[in-house]
């Protein structure tokens, strides 16, 4: 018999996190929107490398805080801005310009199937307020105006069409069609949010649309919920657990409750005792950013590297990737997705469906760090941050056959101390970590 949730957080806080947000380890983040329309925004920093100020909000990096980044009155976005489009043109006036001629979402979910991604979630309503789905509470959605299109139907469709999970996210906290003040510091995002009652019953309302109509497998909610609503999230998470079999939520709802916690780049904390989730861009931004060109994003190796670290601590990583306008998702994002899921066809059987070993990721002396996951039984080891060519490392406290899930990778290992030397003698041709199951090693 299917549980019940009763509207009460004693209620809520029987609820499980699901096997399999726990088997997926990885998923695609969209940010598309009217931001995606101007894609502009400096190349800074990464959240949580400097103070989240006036400065921050000045040089904010993310694309998709343009209307923000204007609204604060100085900056590089606000200059772009001012030249592009003159000091008269409004945000609202990027709705007629929002053409999505190229979006394919049939193609979109086939890239992220083959990317290795096992789940997705795309952004249906960011701060800026227009929805991407068909709303009652409001027009400014994409089916009445600029695409005229349900965007969030069609790729929900196309994503489970490729038996894909298929997540939504909503900006509870932050809609800045009912609150306009300039966010310059991070209390802005809660202090100057929308205050009303009626933004809060607003936020409810549209989410119940969004349970309701898409039933989503993960329901991220962004910065923060409506101080003037708390009283009614145990009602909206119940509603939500009592429609969508299996479904997860994360921990935004001004720290009242959460199925798994978020890191935001260097933002956040998470420890391996925890399911944790890992959340950022292939650059500095969410939204497509069009002058973060190829070499100002990530490599496919450290994006690897990203993966295994984080599965090997008990994360999963939603991989952000920024549409153009058009629908087009841009070359070098492609790329990396496609190179990743090359890898994870090959070493795969090391993160899905793996749990966090015993045994802690290090760093060998020659600065080789070694990352560990288990699966029943078995141990999985992981080398990463490899130097080119042959090299050797010693794996402590292990002994037994060990074997590398990629043919290419050329070595031999032998019993050293208490644990096992590996010999590598050749790894150039596979990209990324280097990945080892060592049969009932754990
Ligand atoms: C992690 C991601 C969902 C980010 N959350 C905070 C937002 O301000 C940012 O634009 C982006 O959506």
């Amino acid at each position: 018999m299917k549980k019940q949730y009763n509207g009460t957080w004693e209620s809520l806080n029987s609820h499980e996190v699901p096997a399999w947000y726990h088997d997926c380890k990885f998923g695609i983040f969209i940010h598309w929107g009217l931001y995606s329309v101007p894609a502009y925004a400096p190349i800074t920093w990464q959240l949580g490398e400097v103070p989240i100020d006036e400065n921050w909000y000045a040089n904010n990096p993310y694309a998709e805080w343009y209307f923000n980044s204007v609204n604060v009155g100085r900056g590089p976005t606000y200059e772009h801005h001012i030249k592009t489009y003159g000091i008269d043109f409004k945000y609202e006036d990027f709705v007629s310009m929002w053409k999505v001629d190229n979006y394919k979402p049939d193609k979109w979910a086939e890239l992220f199937r083959k990317a290795g991604a096992a789940y997705v979630v795309m952004v249906t309503k960011h701060h800026d307020g227009f929805c991407l789905f068909p709303s009652k509470y409001t027009d400014y959605n994409a089916m009445k105006k600029g695409p005229k299109r349900d965007l969030v139907g069609d790729l929900t469709n196309a994503v489970r069409a490729q038996g894909m999970k298929m997540g939504l996210y909503y900006s509870g906290i932050l809609d800045w069609r009912f609150a306009h003040d300039p966010i310059i510091e991070q209390n802005d995002n809660f202090n100057k949010a929308c205050p009303t009652y009626e933004y809060a019953d607003y936020a409810y309302n549209q989410s119940c649309e969004l349970i309701d109509n898409y039933k989503p497998s993960v329901f991220w909610n962004d910065i923060g919920w409506p101080k003037q609503g708390e009283q009614n999230l145990p009602y909206l998470l119940s509603h939500y657990y009592n429609n969508v079999e299996e479904g997860v939520v994360n921990d935004r709802f001004n720290g009242l409750y959460h199925d798994f916690r978020t890191m935001e780049y260097k933002y956040g904390e998470s420890n391996r005792m925890e399911k944790w989730e890992m959340n950022r861009g292939m650059g500095l931004s969410f939204g497509y950013n069009a002058i973060e060109e190829d070499d100002k994003i990530m490599s496919v190796e450290d994006t690897i590297s990203l993966l295994v670290s984080t599965v090997s601590n008990n994360g999963n990583l939603l991989l952000n990737i920024g549409p153009k306008a058009d629908g087009t998702i841009p070359k070098e994002q492609e790329k990396r997705l496609l190179s990743i899921g090359q890898w994870l066809a090959v070493n795969g059987e090391a993160i899905y469906g793996t749990r966090c070993s015993k045994r802690e990721s290090a760093i060998d002396e020659s600065g080789v760090q070694i990352h560990y996951t288990k699966k029943k039984k078995d141990l999985y080891v992981m080398l990463d941050k490899v130097p080119q060519g042959a090299f050797e490392v010693v794996i402590p406290d292990l002994s037994g056959e060990i074997r590398a899930l990629d043919d290419k990778i050329f070595y031999d290992f032998e019993a050293f101390g208490t644990g096992v030397k590996i010999k590598i003698h050749s790894h150039q041709t596979s990209i990324g970590s280097i990945a080892f199951k060592v049969p009932g090693g754990e």
